[in-house]
């Protein structure tokens, strides 16, 4: 790890007048990682992105790519290629010169050209269609071929910005799996922008959640699921329903909290800056609350809350309803053990408490 990664970032700060548009980010990624950058518009994805790609210098800090260091190397020397979401083939050149492209500029032979891309070809899935032109591709396929081109250079990282914006929703849903199975197969190291969580979420080895130029948290999906740092990243990755209220006490790590109706609630402690007497914040997944009767499972916290609607969505289908003047969404069975609800109906709502998170408010 650190030094031998292949990428490794320590301190980086790149400001645009008095605005860090990155922050202080370091990161860590070691050789064959599907790493992704995940954050809301303006949170300086592109920026360190350019960073690293070399378009542009830091402030500050220090970039290496498999331990050497790369602030005063120029993009074009850096062992590194970058998708972008408005992949630019050349439309005149067929699907084989446009991947024959870089190797040619590093002077390649043409036997070893042919057979490079003969293997890329065959390695994306589109064996045939070396003599196609572009734009007689699906959009699938040239996203495919625009990895290919990269991908035939053997960069140490491939950079993504976005490659998936483009897309409609049903080839961005199929490509994220095959994007995935692609890296893996190759074993490119991946830094992948975006800011959908869904993508990142599905595809990555290990996402950091960025916000306001500084990296929330980095860990695998399914830590940034279950256990999120902070009360952003609970927020923005997966659904999550937001409770506030007045932190009653603590004890071992469950935290108690009195919701805006006087309810007495409980989750687990997430924060260090919980304190008696001050507002905190309980976040729940749709997926963890219970419709529950009278008979309250040991332990459980619950609260009434009035429906408004429900909302049919196959196996996502959900109970909108109303507590303390907020929404809150509840996950619906759909092996017909689902009540019939009607609106404006009570119901009562509980879970596990240690599937909860409870941080302290944040002082802005
Ligand atoms: N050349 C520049 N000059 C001044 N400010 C800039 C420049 N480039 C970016 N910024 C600012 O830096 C911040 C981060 O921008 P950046 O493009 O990195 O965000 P992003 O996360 O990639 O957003 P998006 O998802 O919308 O592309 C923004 O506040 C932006 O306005």
């Amino acid at each position: 790890m650190g030094m031998d990664s292949d990428l490794f970032c320590e301190g980086l700060v790149r400001r645009f007048g008095s605005n860090a548009a990155v922050d202080h980010v370091s990161l860590d990624v070691p050789a064959g990682t599907f790493f992704s950058i995940l954050g809301p518009s303006g949170c300086g994805k592109t920026t360190l992105l350019r960073l690293l790609a070399g378009f542009d210098k830091p402030d500050q800090g220090d970039i290496h790519i498999r331990g050497e260091r790369m602030n005063d190397v120029p993009p074009n020397r850096r062992p590194v290629n970058m998708v972008f979401q408005h992949l630019a083939l050349f439309p005149t050149m067929t699907v084989g010169d446009n991947i024959a492209y870089g190797l040619k500029r590093r002077k390649m032979p043409l036997v070893e050209r042919r057979k490079r891309i003969a293997r890329v070809l065959e390695q994306v899935g589109l064996p045939d269609l070396e003599h196609r032109n572009p734009q007689e591709l699906s959009g699938g396929q040239r996203q495919r071929v625009a990895l290919a081109r990269c991908l035939v250079l053997e960069p140490t990282l491939l950079l993504l910005d976005e490659p998936l914006g483009a897309l409609d929703l049903k080839l961005r849903e199929q490509m994220k799996v095959e994007l995935k199975h692609l890296q893996k197969q190759f074993g490119t190291t991946f830094v992948y922008i975006t800011h959908d969580q869904s993508e990142a979420m599905v595809m990555s080895d290990q996402v950091a959640v960025m916000r306001d130029g500084r990296f929330d948290q980095v860990a695998p999906p399914e830590e940034l699921y279950r256990e999120p740092a902070t009360p952003f990243v609970a927020g923005f990755v997966g659904d999550n329903n937001r409770l506030s209220g007045e932190l009653v006490s603590v004890r071992d790590s469950l935290a108690e909290l009195r919701l805006d109706d006087g309810v007495l609630v409980q989750g687990r402690v997430a924060s260090d800056n919980l304190q008696a007497g001050h507002r905190a914040e309980l976040y729940i997944r749709p997926e963890s609350l219970v419709l529950s009767g009278d008979a309250l499972s040991p332990g459980f916290s619950s609260m009434q809350a009035k429906v408004r609607t429900t909302l049919f969505d196959g196996a996502n289908s959900r109970v909108e309803a109303e507590t303390c003047g907020q929404p809150v969404y509840a996950r619906l069975p759909q092996d017909g053990s689902a009540p019939r609800l009607s609106v404006d109906s009570s119901i009562r709502l509980a879970w596990n408490p240690s599937l909860a998170r409870v941080f302290g408010a944040e002082s802005l």
